[in-house]
């Protein structure tokens, strides 16, 4: 069972224009989801529809294996989110801040240093929100995300704009809130370099499609698949002309021989034969295969 599945989720705000068009998410149960596209992908839009911020046009949610529709009021007592900025009140500490929303939810004060305790907060104080870095309102919004105690927590990019600090305690708090809690993460960037230390299964959205969803090792695997092997030669036609059999769409790609990924046997075999037809093999190596590259090819650049 997904802890969260969207079937053929489709949206169109009163522009016209087809938002998502087809976003079929599925998020296991325990998992830290990322939710990757450019800005204007979708991401915002489907995490709206998924907590119920928008009207469905289109599609099906399910939560918790039940459908949204149907349970709306259960599901969001057990899901916690941060889409956009919170509202925080300067003026009050991190403790009075909670302190109001722990009567519209009705949980216990001690709930209140628990969440502290748990975003790394307790020792803050009398300190205003006023005085609190970037990093520790990102903190705080966590705390309030977590102050009714979800089990799936729906996070928008909330590392925007947190200093390379900030990335990693953000990393750590999550990690922890999914390894010792329990907790469901689906979190959404538009880095994969950020978030590729934290997350466990990976969807990618571009112009309101998925273009992949799997594993964190899956898309590792294409990354192999899509990686490329290139050669510097001193006679690259030459070259070009003896690899016909052995690597028929290898083509040359800026002063150098690119050839889609082989296996290391391979590449000495066309390494050997090079050399023995008198080639001379200047450089070798592999390019292409890094995750980022790949977000990129997937959405088109
Ligand atoms: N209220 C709205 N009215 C009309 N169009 C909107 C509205 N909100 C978003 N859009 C459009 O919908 C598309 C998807 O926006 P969305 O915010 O969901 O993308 P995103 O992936 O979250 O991007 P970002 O990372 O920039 O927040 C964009 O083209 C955006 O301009």
């Amino acid at each position: 069972m997904y802890c969260l599945e969207t079937k053929d989720i489709f949206h169109r705000y009163s522009n016209d224009d087809v938002v998502l068009d087809g976003i079929s998410l599925q998020v296991p149960q325990g998992s830290i989801y990322g939710f990757l596209g450019p800005n204007g992908a979708g991401k915002t839009t489907t995490l709206r529809l998924i907590l119920g911020l928008l009207r469905k046009q289109r599609g099906a949610i399910s939560i918790f294996g039940k459908s949204f529709d149907a349970h709306r009021t259960e599901i969001l007592r057990n899901v916690g989110s941060l889409i956009e900025s919170p509202s925080l009140y300067d003026h009050l500490t991190a403790t009075e801040n909670l302190a109001l929303l722990q009567k519209i939810y009705r949980v216990s004060r001690e709930r209140i240093d628990k969440v502290l305790e748990l975003v790394g907060l307790s020792g803050t104080g009398h300190k205003k929100i006023s005085q609190f870095s970037l990093g520790m309102k990102q903190r705080l919004s966590i705390a309030v995300a977590l102050l009714h105690g979800p089990s799936l927590l729906v996070l928008d990019e909330p590392t925007n704009g947190l200093d390379p600090n900030g990335i990693v305690e953000m990393r750590d708090l999550l990690k922890r809130l999914n390894r010792e809690d329990g907790i469901t993460i689906v979190i959404s960037s538009h880095l994969l370099s950020e978030i590729e230390k934290l997350v466990t299964h990976v969807g990618i959205v571009h112009g309101g499609r998925m273009m992949f969803q799997g594993t964190l090792d899956e898309l590792r695997l294409k990354r192999q698949q899509m990686a490329a092997v290139t050669l510097g030669t001193n006679d690259d036609r030459q070259a070009l002309h003896i690899l016909s059999e052995d690597a028929p769409n290898a083509r040359i790609v800026d002063g150098r021989i690119v050839m889609p990924a082989m296996s290391n046997e391979q590449i000495a075999g066309i390494n050997r034969r090079l050399v023995e037809r008198g080639v001379d093999v200047h450089a070798l190596g592999i390019a292409g295969g890094d995750l980022e590259t790949i977000f990129m090819d997937l959405v088109g650049r």
